[in-house]
This record gives C-alpha cells, structure tokens and sequence, in this order.
C-alpha cells in the first residue's frame, strides 16, 4: 500500500489546475511503492485523454534532492532513455509545495514489473542500465550516495548484534565478517557516473522484452557506474528469497550492459567486491527496517536474509568467474 496521505477531490483538482494539463478526469491511489504517495491521474485536454503519476513525497525523500532527481529525469528522457519526463507546473517548476510536502507530476509510461525476468529482459535492462550511464555523463547535477559504505556501517550497527542474531542465528557474525572486509577495500579509483542505485525488478515497467520505464530514481546519486551493474545484478539474478543464482539471467545482464558500453578489465575484476557491496546495502537497509517497523505499519518490511543470502553467495571464491565474459 503507498497512499500515505488523503487528498479530497477538491484538493486533487486544484493541486491539477496548477499544471497546464487539461482538467481531472480520475485520480487513482496506487498500491505499488513503499516510500511514497502516488496517484494514477487521467485529465481531459480538448479531444484527448492524458495519463500521468503524481507522487507526493513522504518523509524519505530530503526536499532539497528533489531537483537533483527531477532534472536527471529529463536530462535522460531528452538523450531518449526510457524515463518519465516531469511536468512542470504552470509557473515553470518542477515540483510544488502542498501543506509542508513536495508534489511532482510526472509522465505515465506504459508497462509492468515482471516477478519472473526471462534472459531476454535481464539483457533489455542491462542495455537500458547501461544506457543511463553514458547519457548521465553531461548532467552537471551532484548527489552524493547516502546508501555508502558508511550508512551500512551506521544501519547495521544500530541493529546492534543481538537486533541481527534475532533476524537470523548466522547474520552477526556474517555482517562482522563482510562488512569491515569489503569496507576496507572498497575501490577508489574506478570510473564514476550518475547511477540509479536501485534498479530492482519493481523499479523497471516492461513490455514484453522492451523496457518502457526506468523509475524511482529516489536514491540516484554519482557513485561507481560498476557498483550500480553489481546493485543491478544482486536484484535481477536470484530467486527472491536469494536461496537460487540464475546463471542464465546473470549472463544476459551483463551481456546487454556490455553491448551498449563495455565494462573494463579493471571493473569486471571488481564487480564481485561491489555485489557483495551491494548485498550489504540492501541487507542494511531492509535489517533496520525490520528492527524498526512497528508491527501495526502499514507496510510490511522486506526480508534481510534474502539479501544475506546473496552476500553469501558473492563472498565465495569460486563464484568470482560468474562476472567474466562468457
Ligand atoms: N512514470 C510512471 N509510469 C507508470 N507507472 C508508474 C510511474 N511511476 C510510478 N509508477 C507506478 O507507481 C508504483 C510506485 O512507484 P515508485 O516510484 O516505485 O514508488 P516508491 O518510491 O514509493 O517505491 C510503481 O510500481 C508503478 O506501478
Ligand atoms: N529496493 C529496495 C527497497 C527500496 O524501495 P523502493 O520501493 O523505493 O524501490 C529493497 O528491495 O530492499
């Protein structure tokens, strides 16, 4: 469930008038999402009928990123990468203020989240990942990635051992093994981009094997463009509960990725650092979400194992070669 907020009729209509979109037709809450209120928005303009999602930011997303996100969007719609375009309201901006939070109306783009990935999509979204790399190269926007190594070390140690032995008999002692080790030799000197930071399978609208939508960009920053290929495999290439490698969905990933910019020598070697980097910030995020979920929330948290499973994984030795060309 992701409407956090009610907004009246009157309210959705007048928050509408302020974009030079036509008039409000419907406005459907969206079930979808965990971090924010969105809204399906049709409109009537003269003969045609216009979709589009308003989101209004809940209190995880900082104000002050907004416009970092907000151009993003349309720097890389207008280098045709398949990402909603943002409207901007009758007064040119990209965002408004109503009643202490920010509102954004974004363009509707066909598609669905598949649970399932097939070979031929893992490599759709490789290419599309990959996409996004080289056209984010010219956006002058700055973010640092809020989700480093840092912010595990502060989330995972904020569970405190006895938060993570209550998640799972094994987790504290893995997290004490991974994290100052993968830490300590995180890569420095690695070419640098925009990245996503979480292109999971329900952050991508596909038909069939086409990618229509690349969304929530809510955690984009410039990082390591290889960690985001590692963030991206982590998500697409196990079973959900992380318990199965696909190895046929992992070769298709990277194989879309490289077709549209090749990975270097020097990035393939380190992408099993990176994933076992990435496993520790979903595991992260998703242990002090289950420490700290209040069991009458509304939504309901993420299971940290599935990515302590994929941490696992990647820290073995004879899994390094999965990153290699085929
Ligand atoms: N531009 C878009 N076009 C079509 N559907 C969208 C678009 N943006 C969001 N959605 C729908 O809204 C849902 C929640 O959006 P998302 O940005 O992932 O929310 P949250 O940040 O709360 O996780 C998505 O799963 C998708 O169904
Ligand atoms: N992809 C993350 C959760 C982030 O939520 P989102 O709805 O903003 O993508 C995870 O699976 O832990």
């Amino acid at each position: 469930m992701a409407v956090y907020t009610r907004l009246g009729a009157e309210e959705m209509a007048r928050i509408i008038a302020a974009f030079d979109v036509g008039t409000l037709v419907s406005a459907k809450g969206i079930a979808e999402g965990v971090s924010n209120s969105n809204w399906l928005v049709e409109t009537q303009c003269f003969d045609a009928t216009r979709r589009f999602i308003l989101t209004m930011y809940e209190n995880r997303v900082e104000i002050g990123d907004l416009p970092f996100f907000l151009d993003l969007l349309d720097h890389l719609a207008a280098r045709d990468c398949p990402v909603p375009r943002t409207i901007h309201d009758r007064d040119g901006a990209s965002y408004r203020l109503y009643e202490g939070k920010a509102l954004a109306l974004i363009e509707f783009l066909p598609g669905v989240s598949v649970s399932e990935p097939t070979p031929g999509q893992a490599r759709a979204v490789g290419a599309a990942l990959a996409q996004v790399h080289l056209a984010g190269r010219d956006f002058a926007g700055q973010r640092e990635n809020g989700m480093g190594c840092a912010a595990w070390a502060e989330l995972l140690g904020s569970c405190g051992t006895d938060g993570l032995s209550a998640i799972d008999p094994q987790l504290a002692a893995l997290v004490a093994r991974e994290l100052p080790l993968v830490s300590g030799r995180w890569p420095t000197d690695l070419p640098r981009s925009v990245i996503h930071a979480d292109l999971f399978p329900d952050n991508v609208l596909m038909l069939d094997e086409r990618v229509t939508g690349l969304i929530d960009f809510y955690f984009a920053c410039v990082d390591i463009t290889a960690y985001d290929v590692a963030v991206t495999h982590a998500a697409w290439c196990f079973s959900a509960d992380g318990r199965t490698f696909m190895p046929e969905l992992s070769a298709a990933l990277l194989a879309g990725y490289d077709a549209v910019r090749p990975l270097s020598d020097a990035e393939r070697a380190a992408l099993p650092l990176l994933a076992r980097g990435a496993s520790l910030r979903f595991l992260a995020t998703r242990a002090y979400d289950w420490a700290n979920t209040p069991a009458d929330a509304l939504v309901t948290p993420k299971d940290p194992m599935a990515f302590a499973r994929r941490l696992e994984f990647y820290s073995q030795d004879g899994h390094a070669g999965i990153f290699q060309p085929a």
